[in-house]
């Protein structure tokens, strides 16, 4: 679905420039997204100046958007962008129809000049001393070698090892035009921008939710697997093959034990079906609870507990493939590979594995990506994996 219509894009944009540029000059948190295969860009910002930290009890939240890194921390919080302000655009129906709905922003200033100060804010970002280590191509393929060495020792079963990308941002780098792109080019895609200016700055196209829950219903998926769409039809002639098969297994599997953990045995499972997310295909099952005829109205804060990290983003057993991310992967993932999304907004959680990222930092976009490690990976083959799964957003980034 092409959602954005040119003959309204100059005011849409000019409304999200204006906002943005508004907001982060006030030094405001905000958080804009779009849902896999809706028409809504929304909006949510939290203009309290204090970066909040909160226990990830989902339902005791207020309405908000959830931030949390990859690794678990000390005191087991999140971050947390409060709404004092949210609300959303119908990029399908003409924006003019829909001024009255929105925060006010004023038209003061002409649209270059309002890019010009975003860009300025962005690329301010960071402290110089924060250093960003592209991982070379010897460098991954090494870290791939050892985690297949670590599986066929039997210490592992799969290992997902990442790398960072270093892109430096155009000097007329225009933050809205690439998040319309991201909008436009992936309708599957949970395409999500957020900015806390004492944490950090990012923007993605997530494929994987990791929970969400509307109403009564939970819902999870797991999503391995990937290669490159190809043809007129790729969900159709794509086909898998048993390292891949066996990789998003590991991920249903995973998900399984955890739902036997806490003794919740009515469940529906679907899958594995091919999916598309960009331009590559993944494996994915989808896994549903009715939360209440299984009388587990606080599933999704203990799913999210136990899920966290999945072994889509980290590897199994869990804390033996952590312990080897950390012993042999040279960076902080930061992010990467966390967990990010609305909670109780619209009556609605959708917390999606932060994947297909950027950070925006010292006028640069570090991009981060992984790649899923069984016994038959080939280093070269994991290593374009990832190179695709960069250019998911770093084509957008201009
Ligand atoms: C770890 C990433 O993707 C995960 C999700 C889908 C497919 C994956 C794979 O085929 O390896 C990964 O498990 C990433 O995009 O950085």
């Amino acid at each position: 679905m092409d959602i954005i219509l040119d003959t309204h894009l100059k005011n849409l944009e000019h409304y999200l420039v204006s906002l943005l540029s508004k907001n982060m000059e006030e030094g405001n948190q905000i958080a804009i997204w779009r849902k896999p295969k809706s028409s809504f860009i929304q909006i949510l910002i939290d203009k309290s100046g204090i970066t909040k930290r909160v226990s990830p009890n989902l339902e005791d939240l207020p309405a908000g958007f959830i931030v949390h890194p990859f690794d678990d921390q000390l005191d087991q919080k999140a971050y947390f962008l409060e709404a004092d302000s949210y609300f959303k655009i119908d990029i399908s129906i003409p924006f003019e129809e829909q001024s009255g709905t929105l925060e006010e922003v004023g038209f003061s200033s002409p649209i270059p000049d309002l890019k010009r100060k975003i860009r300025k804010i962005i690329t301010a970002i960071g402290s110089q001393n924060e250093v960003f280590q592209e991982t070379s191509k010897v460098d991954f393929m090494n870290l791939v070698e050892k985690g297949i060495r670590s599986i066929e020792d039997g210490e592992l079963h799969k290992i997902v090892p990442a790398r960072i990308k270093k892109i430096k941002l155009n000097p007329e780098f225009d933050l809205i035009k690439s998040f319309n792109q991201l909008v436009r080019s992936y309708p599957n895609a949970f395409v999500n921008f957020f900015h806390i200016p004492e944490v950090g700055t990012w923007i993605g196209a997530s494929p994987e939710i990791l929970i969400q829950t509307q109403g009564d219903e939970f819902y999870t998926m797991s999503l391995a697997g990937t290669q490159k769409a190809h043809g007129e039809n790729p969900l159709k002639s794509a086909t898998w093959t048993q390292k891949e098969i066996e990789e998003q297994a590991l991920v249903s599997r995973y998900i399984v034990d955890c739902f036997k953990k806490i003794r919740l045995r009515e469940y529906d499972e679907h899958g594995p079906k091919t999916v598309l997310a960009g331009n590559l295909l993944h494996l994915r099952s989808d896994f549903k609870v009715n939360m209440k005829s299984t009388n587990f109205p606080q599933l999704g804060s203990v799913m999210l507990q136990l899920l966290h990290p999945t072994s889509a983003v980290c590897g199994m057993p869990r804390y033996k493939a952590l312990e080897f991310l950390h012993k042999n992967e040279p960076f902080n993932r930061s992010f990467y590979a966390g967990f990010i999304g609305p909670v109780n907004v619209e009556e609605e959680t959708s917390i999606y594995v932060n994947l297909r990222t950027a950070r925006l930092v010292q006028g640069n976009a570090i991009l981060y990506a992984g790649a899923g490690v069984t016994e038959d990976s080939i280093p070269e083959n994991e290593w374009e994996e990832t190179e695709m799964k960069c250019d998911i957003i770093a084509k957008h980034l201009n």
